[in-house]
């Protein structure tokens, strides 16, 4: 376990060896940091000079080094200057500046306005005596005001934790526990939760500062708390924000979905922030200055990365409060939105809104976070939605690997263009390798498309490492890897298609089978909602499939568990055939809409 101590930014991953840090002087911190988390680093740590400062620590490590070598220098203050995704903004302010930044009900911004409010808010941050890498938290939906934290708190020195606001009050506390918050910016209507999360800390923990976002026409309780505009009015306009001085330092600590296990603290840094949106864009060609709008929570990994990435286009931010299909419809409508992200849950919702009709200009939407079914893909495409389909976790910052698609695939059908492309597909440009490998001999498997093995990444975006947990971080950062836990093929053509997260696969018979392939042919039934295949204990056979179904509304005849089973049988290997189907109203989901397929799992058991 790391003693974290989030007090200075280059502390943060200590070992536990700190317990004399404080008498430490900063260059001996500085060396322990570095070398602790960065290979490159460990010379420097071995020969640096002690009055050294972080920045000057590159510089003097390139020295080094070229004196060793004989080479000319390539690394300088000039050259090296920490990459990180904040400085978009600046950048916007002088582009876009009387262009809108974010639009909200009746709110407007320009990216001038933009720009300057979120130096008042970094401001106002510093002079609450929020210091340098310590933990600032928000709790909040797709407002305004959670645009602007993503670049304010990072600005102010702090490192940005968004929450998601559909957990309840327990994990919120443990959440704000464990990663020592000390401020936490909650949206008037998150408001009792958090108090209530606060009030279950331990009496020994401090309490965070909590700073209300209210409501335009709501100001009950305001008075009780530090209000968001009064920290935007009272900051400094023209602050000096505080600038990474490596680019290594942590930007943001985003915990997991929890879908497998309890929620872990991803750690990225700056360099991974950048990398990302940068990359992001150029995969899926987003051109300058479109309007984007938020139906992806910006607490699930930073919306994927793009609440900074959208700065670096001056893109108009549409904010939404409500993520269902008529808001989301009337807001591509009322805004001409262009681009927008959401889980396949999203597509799905979309797709089987009885009031849907075919778009008036077609909307690009990237879908990710689970794998989405090719009828769910074809019938959006349908819709008018452009689809593209990428693939990442919270550990890579977001979507790294995505279903590039080729300009010959368009002259194929329908259906088989929505099978290609709910392929998870390739890495993307900057990111650097993906593969399938075997667990025992670390070999990669086939690329046949069909011999299974574990998915495993690199590349400049995976996470520096979970808060706190060391042993965490190295059972799946290893081998020069990062194993994802998710179970894939490789298809001759060089694609990645996942097949299942490991603890989903079923094994019947010996033999290992995808569930996501199951759920694929019952999402082409015509009555079916949503589904869920896992594994169901059985004597023979180690294991069997049982569907969990919810049925469409609107279906005037619904289908017996007969039905379906015979449907999938005209489709599907018998093996693979659901042995139970369990028709019900709603399937359990985390709060970001991922089927919680472990309580369905212990349902399928308790059937036998
Ligand atoms: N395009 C995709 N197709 C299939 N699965 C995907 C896709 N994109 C993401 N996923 C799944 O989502 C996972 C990443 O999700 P996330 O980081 O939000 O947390 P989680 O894994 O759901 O939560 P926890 O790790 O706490 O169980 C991946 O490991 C993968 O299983």
């Amino acid at each position: 376990m790391y003693p974290l101590k989030l007090r200075a930014t280059n502390q943060w991953l200590l070992s536990s060896s700190s317990a004399g840090f404080h008498e430490k002087p900063a260059i001996s911190r500085n060396k322990t940091w570095l070398s602790n988390n960065f290979p490159f680093a460990k010379n420097f740590a071995r020969k640096s000079h002690s009055s050294l400062s972080i920045s000057n620590a590159l510089t003097s490590l390139d020295f080094v080094e070229n004196q060793q070598t004989e080479k000319i220098s390539s690394r300088s203050a000039a050259n090296a200057c920490a990459l990180t995704p904040l400085g978009f903004l600046e950048r916007a302010a002088i582009v876009y500046g009387d262009c809108p930044s974010i639009v909200y009900n009746d709110t407007s911004y320009t990216w001038s306005e933009t720009h300057t409010r979120c130096l008042r808010l970094a401001s106002s941050i510093v002079s609450l005596g929020i210091q340098r890498g310590e933990v600032v938290s928000v709790v909040a939906p797709n407002v305004p005001a959670m645009c602007e934290l993503h670049f304010a708190i990072p600005m102010s020195g702090a490192i940005l934790n968004t929450i998601n606001l559909r957990l309840d009050a327990r994990t919120i506390s443990l959440l704000l526990q464990h990663s020592e918050s000390k401020l936490v910016f909650v949206d008037h209507q998150s408001r009792s939760l958090v108090l209530e999360a606060i009030s279950m800390l331990p009496l020994n923990c401090k309490r965070p500062t909590l700073i209300l976002i209210p409501d335009d026409h709501d100001h009950e309780n305001e008075h009780d708390h530090i209000l968001y505009e009064k920290l935007v009015e009272e900051g400094e306009p023209g602050f000096d924000w505080v600038r990474p001085e490596s680019e290594w330092e942590p930007i943001t600590l985003n915990y997991t979905s929890g879908t497998t296990s309890s929620p872990k603290g991803v750690v990225h840094s700056h360099r991974g922030a950048f990398l990302l949106a940068l990359d992001s864009l150029f995969d899926w060609s987003v051109p300058k200055q479109p309007v984007y709008l938020w139906s992806l929570p910006m607490f699930h990994a930073n919306g994927w990365g793009y609440a900074w990435a959208l700065a670096a286009v001056g893109a108009t931010n549409v904010c939404l409060r409500r993520i269902d299909a008529p808001s989301i419809y009337e807001a591509i409508h009322r805004y001409e939105v262009t681009h927008m992200c959401g889980a396949p849950v999203v597509l799905n919702m979309l797709t089987n809104y009885s009031d849907s009709k075919k778009l008036e200009s077609p909307v690009h939407i990237m879908t990710a976070g689970a794998p989405p079914p090719a009828p769910v893909l074809d019938r959006a495409e349908s819709l008018g939605f452009i689809v593209s389909h990428g693939y990442g976790l919270t550990e890579t910052g977001g979507l790294v690997v995505s279903c590039a698609w080729k300009r010959q695939w368009n002259e194929l059908s329908a259906a088989e263009r929505a099978r290609l492309k709910a392929r998870q597909g390739v890495s993307i440009v900057g990111f650097s390798e993906v593969d399938v490998i075997e667990p025992e001999s670390g070999k990669s498997v086939k690329r046949d498309g069909s011999t299974m093995g574990e998915i495993v990444l690199r590349g400049g975006t995976i996470m520096v490492g979970y808060l706190k947990d060391r042993e965490g971080t190295s059972k799946c950062m290893r081998n020069g890897w990062f194993y994802t836990g998710d179970i894939g093929v490789m298809h001759p053509d060089g694609y990645l298609e996942v097949k299942d997260r490991s603890k989903d696969v079923i094994i019947t018979g010996g033999e290992n089978l995808s569930s996501v392939e199951v759920e694929s042919v019952l999402y082409s039934h015509p009555a079916v909602n949503e589904v869920a295949v896992v594994a169901r204990p059985d004597k023979f056979w180690g294991e069997t499939p049982c569907a969990f179904v919810s049925l469409k509304e609107q279906m005037k005849e619904t289908p017996t568990e007969k039905e379906i089973r015979e449907f999938c049988k005209t489709r599907l290997p018998l093996y693979m055939v659901p042995r139970l189907v369990v028709f019900k109203k709603e399937l359990p989901k985390t709060s970001t809409g991922k089927i919680q397929k472990f309580l369905l799992r212990e349902m399928a058991k308790a059937l036998i």
